[in-house]
């Protein structure tokens, strides 16, 4: 046990020092090289995107992430997004506290969810709990999965399947999306399908922001071609400061606050904790990611197994 707690001191030396000369842990050969004992990435989140999977497991170390405990609060997130959107939430605040309040125009009007229809691309776990409450607000649910169709999620909330995604884009009111960042999601709406969206309909991004092409955003957002933009992701985050979707007024952007809940992050710390006790006890792994092609920018923790 000391010599354990000994390593994972040390290991901790060696991530504080990448966390302070990059801001980011870059889980490389060259650090990897450098820890012969690590036998688990335990990731606290569910997108691995940051990681290079298939390096990591050439050195014969596991990679696992926590699906369960990040899908309700990011499903609260979108939802959020989609309110505060469609009711201007964040205009009416600026509103109530400017020195202008007085000139509140009678006419300034938001939209309501209920009866709209909102297209879900990615009916993973965390667009099923979309839609889950979704059909609490009594929208019309369509969804778009890239894989395979959900046929008993698709009953339980009363969900239409769209086999293309252009229909999806085409028909909904409110567009969702909720898939993982992959070299076939990378920039995966682009002008193109944002041209296919109602003028009147607002994307709302819960993924990562690369699955936007974010210039054809800006252009769509400011020639009319979509209403409004709510996002939880960008690509990069923090955008610059002088970036021009911090310019529009049509959009709504959060700080990747998906899974910032005391709840999620408890959950998020037991499963994780559950997945490398798992690997050092040679045991069924709850959560393993099994290297596909992958994304690879930084990571969040790492766990050092003798
Ligand atoms: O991937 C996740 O679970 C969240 O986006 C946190 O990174």
């Amino acid at each position: 046990m000391k010599e354990f707690l000994e390593n994972k001191k040390r290991l901790n030396e060696k991530i504080k020092s990448v966390f302070i000369h990059e801001c980011k842990p870059v889980i490389d050969r060259e650090l990897l090289q450098s820890l012969p004992h690590l036998k688990v990435i335990a990731n606290s989140g569910v997108g691995v995107d940051h990681l290079d999977l298939k390096l990591i497991a050439s050195f014969g170390i596991k990679v696992t992430n926590t699906p369960h405990a990040v899908s309700d609060s990011t499903a609260d997130i979108g939802m959020a997004l989609m309110l505060a959107s469609a009711r201007r939430l964040v205009e009416g605040c600026q509103i109530s506290v400017s020195p202008q309040t007085e000139h509140f125009a009678a006419d300034w009007l938001g939209d309501e969810v209920t009866g709209a229809t909102l297209g879900i691309i990615g009916m993973g776990s965390i667009g099923y709990k979309v839609a889950k409450r979704a059909k609490a607000f009594e929208m019309k649910i369509l969804y778009h999965n890239r894989n395979q169709r959900k046929e008993e999620e698709e009953k339980a909330v009363g969900a239409c399947y769209c086999e293309k995604m252009e229909d999806l884009l085409q028909q909904s009111d409110f567009v969702m999306l909720v898939v993982n960042l992959t070299p076939q999601t990378f920039r995966f709406i682009g002008k193109r399908e944002l041209e296919l969206m109602k003028p009147s309909a607002t994307l709302i991004n819960i993924s990562r922001g690369a699955v936007v092409d974010q210039d054809a955003l800006v252009e769509a957002l400011q020639n009319g071609t979509i209403k409004a933009a709510a996002l939880d992701v960008t690509y990069p985050e923090p955008l610059p400061r002088d970036h021009s979707l911090l310019k529009l007024k049509n959009i709504i952007i959060t700080p990747h606050i998906g899974t910032a809940t005391v709840q999620a992050t408890r959950k998020m710390t037991e499963e994780a904790v559950a997945n490398i006790l798992a690997v050092l006890n040679g045991l069924t792994i709850p959560s393993e990611v099994i290297p596909i092609r992958c994304f690879r920018e930084h990571t969040y923790a790492l766990a050092y197994l003798l």
